[in-house]
């Protein structure tokens, strides 16, 4: 649904994206992680057509949004920066003439756009009035109206309160589950992207160092903790199946090998096993590790 080949672009001479590529599949939810001034935003930026790339490509639906922007973009909604709206409009008001501006409104879109975000009681309030997360919503129904089937969303946790963050969460799962709905985001909520996205790209001084399933985190998990008794005879044991000792009580284990078999031998040989639980690897760790 959505690829990018190598790009590069600098500002001013200096470099802000190095050869970045990565591709999101059709329905599948994408986070872009990095720290400040990796490259996300221009990232986005250049698959949205508002940046120029000094080369490579960035395609939607295999058409390219540098050599067709209008054609390719057809299928987005995007919230790139900070929404801007007329503060003394209505959230309707400015619906509407935001939307007109891409081509014609649709009445019956919009109030279907503001009821799924939950703005129903206060579209008719001018925005000045509005909280960060109404504004937030109300950023979403406007992405929303072209009924895309790509959603490219710039920080858009940015600010929410945790009450606001989890209804983002349930808001975007529905959309793929109900409409396959394709999702890139950026963000710095490495717990939020852990729960929501398939896959991740880590971006470090404008290069991709890292990209892959959030779900392989899980299944990488090798390391596990143990309280066994007595330690030394467990030890001695599971070396001798092939596991590394970390230290007292810690162990690294093959992928081959089944932690329950293990268990059981163990039991089998008079060890008395309270716990044997894997060390899981968040994102968190991953991504500390790839960025340091
Ligand atoms: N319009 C611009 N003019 C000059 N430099 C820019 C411009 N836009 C981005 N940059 C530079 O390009 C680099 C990448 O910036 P970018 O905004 O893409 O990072 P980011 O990963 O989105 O950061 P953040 O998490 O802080 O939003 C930074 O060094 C930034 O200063």
């Amino acid at each position: 649904m959505l690829e990018l080949e190598s790009l590069h672009k600098k500002f001013a001479g200096k470099p802000a994206l190095e050869g970045v590529s990565f591709r999101v599949e059709e329905g599948e939810i994408y986070g872009l992680l990095g720290h400040n001034g990796a490259g996300k935003s221009t990232t986005l930026g250049i698959i949205l057509g508002m940046v120029a790339p000094d080369s490579g490509e960035a395609r939607i639906g295999g058409v390219s949004v540098q050599q067709k922007r209008a054609q390719a973009l057809r299928a987005v909604g995007s919230i790139f920066e900070s929404p801007c709206f007329y503060e003394y409009l209505s959230g309707w008001e400015n619906l509407r003439i935001l939307s007109s501006y891409s081509g014609p409104f649709d009445k019956a879109a919009a109030e279907d756009a503001i009821e799924r975000v939950g703005l129903t009681e206060r579209i008719g309030s001018k925005v000045r009035t509005y909280s960060h997360g109404m504004r937030q919503r109300l950023a979403l129904a406007q992405a929303l109206l072209p009924m895309p089937r790509v959603l490219l969303l710039d920080e858009p946790t940015d600010g929410l309160d945790p009450e606001g963050i989890k209804w983002f969460r349930d808001f975007i799962l529905g959309l793929r589950r109900e409409r396959g709905m394709t999702v890139l985001f950026n963000s710095h909520l490495l717990a939020e992207v852990e729960q929501m996205c398939d896959r991740v790209a880590i971006l470090k001084k404008g290069k991709r160092v890292y990209e892959g399933s959030v779900a392989s985190l899980q299944s990488e998990e090798k390391i596990f903790e143990l309280e066994v008794d007595p330690w030394p005879k467990a030890a001695k044991f599971l070396e001798l199946q092939g596991c590394k000792i970390l230290s007292d009580g810690r162990i690294s284990m093959p992928p081959e090998l089944d932690p329950a078999v293990m268990v059981a031998a163990l039991v089998g040989l008079e060890v008395r096993v309270s716990s044997f639980a894997p060390v899981r690897h968040s994102l968190e760790d991953l991504y500390l590790e790839i960025t340091r």
